[in-house]
């Protein structure tokens, strides 16, 4: 069947459609990773986003249930160039295909990635729409994708109810905002026992649960629509509890002690951005995935300095809380896709926990 991708800028690509043939509007991003598509498709922090794989062929290893990270796939929609029909791997339990039908989410393959990529390079992220309708009238369509708005995410994506990975080392607990699997099983191997607790539960609350550190997730959408979360991160920052926070965790961190955040052109969604530790002139590769940055200029110094910085744009990626055990980082520490440098933060963060009992 025909599918069609149509950007809020007029463009309009031409396809065949995979998955559930539902119409779907959503913000476009284009992610670089050459493998970890199952990860990338179950990562939360998609959710009120379509992805477009750069990498040309997509599927060939099948899909592996165990290397999901959340119970399911949030991607709204999925564009590839190529699905693999053949996929091979003695793993593999299902296909793209056969898996993005189950979960209802439409896609389209067949069309030039590279183009469209190009594309959201040059004129920022924008929405789109997938269509399996030949007869669509963008003088309807793009006016509703130029006004549509991702809104709020984190309620849809964060568990419903607390849950404990017994361990014999710190306690932590572990503010779900969407979290990738592998933050939780990357602190629970290193022997710690987190307590993972659903995004609106309070400061009072979980600082009532007496944990030796909290460690806030990644999470999808824009940071300043999480209001009510930003104040319960800021009364976290009050105590003296360790803090250790990734990607929209950090974001939120920064939010609540007074700087500003803003969207980026395009992101950064791959598994290769170089990100420099200022202190140590080291840089590690690391897995993205956000669209939105905190401003270091909005940043007070008698509050938090930069720790780390994006070697290919200069923007930050990490920061560091003064007098206080709390650093944050905008980068993915637990991979899950992409390398594995950064996972030593894990450790630092235990460490500051006062290290394994
Ligand atoms: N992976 C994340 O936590 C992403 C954070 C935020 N939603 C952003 O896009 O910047």
């Amino acid at each position: 069947m025909k599918a069609f991708l149509i950007l809020e800028d007029g463009h309009v690509f031409s396809g065949t459609s995979i998955g559930s043939a539902r119409e779907v509007i959503s913000e476009i991003v284009f992610n670089t990773s050459m493998t970890g598509y199952l990860e990338v498709m179950t990562d939360p922090s998609y959710a009120g986003q379509a992805v477009c794989m750069t990498y040309p062929l997509i599927g060939n290893y099948g899909i592996c249930y165990e290397d999901q990270e959340s119970n399911r796939p949030w991607i709204d929609g999925y564009i590839v160039r190529e699905l693999s029909r053949i996929p091979s791997n003695f793993r593999s339990v299902d296909t793209i295909q056969h898996f993005l039908e189950k979960h209802d989410i439409p896609g389209i393959c067949g069309i030039d990635t590279r183009a469209l990529t190009k594309i959201l390079r040059e004129k920022g992220t924008m929405n789109g729409m997938i269509t399996v309708n030949e007869n669509f009238d963008l003088d309807d369509i793009i006016p509703r994708l130029q006004k549509y708005r991702t809104g709020k995410v984190v309620e849809k994506v964060t568990c419903r109810e607390k849950k404990v990975l017994p361990g014999k080392g710190p306690k932590v607990a572990l503010m779900d905002f969407g979290a990738k699997r592998n933050i939780a099983r990357s602190l629970n191997e290193r022997g710690c026992q987190v307590t993972i607790y659903p995004a609106l539960t309070t400061a009072e609350e979980i600082l009532a649960d007496q944990p030796d550190g909290i460690m806030l997730s990644n999470g999808p959408g824009d940071p300043k629509e999480c209001t009510s979360i930003i104040q319960e991160v800021k009364k976290l920052y009050d105590s003296q509890v360790p803090i250790f926070a990734i990607c929209l965790g950090h974001q939120l961190m920064a939010l609540a002690t007074g700087a500003d955040t803003h969207k980026m052109k395009y992101g950064h969604r791959g598994g290769n951005h170089p990100v420099k530790d200022l202190k140590t002139g080291r840089v590690y590769i690391s897995s993205q995935n956000h669209g939105y940055v905190v401003d270091t200029e909005t940043l007070d110094e008698r509050v938090a300095r930069p720790a780390f910085v994006n070697v290919n744009d200069q923007t930050n990626e990490g920061l560091e809380y003064i007098g206080k055990n709390i650093f944050t980082v905008q980068f993915h520490p637990e991979a899950c896709p992409g390398p594995q440098d950064s996972s030593y933060l894990f450790e630092r963060f235990i460490e500051m926990m006062g290290g394994t009992k």
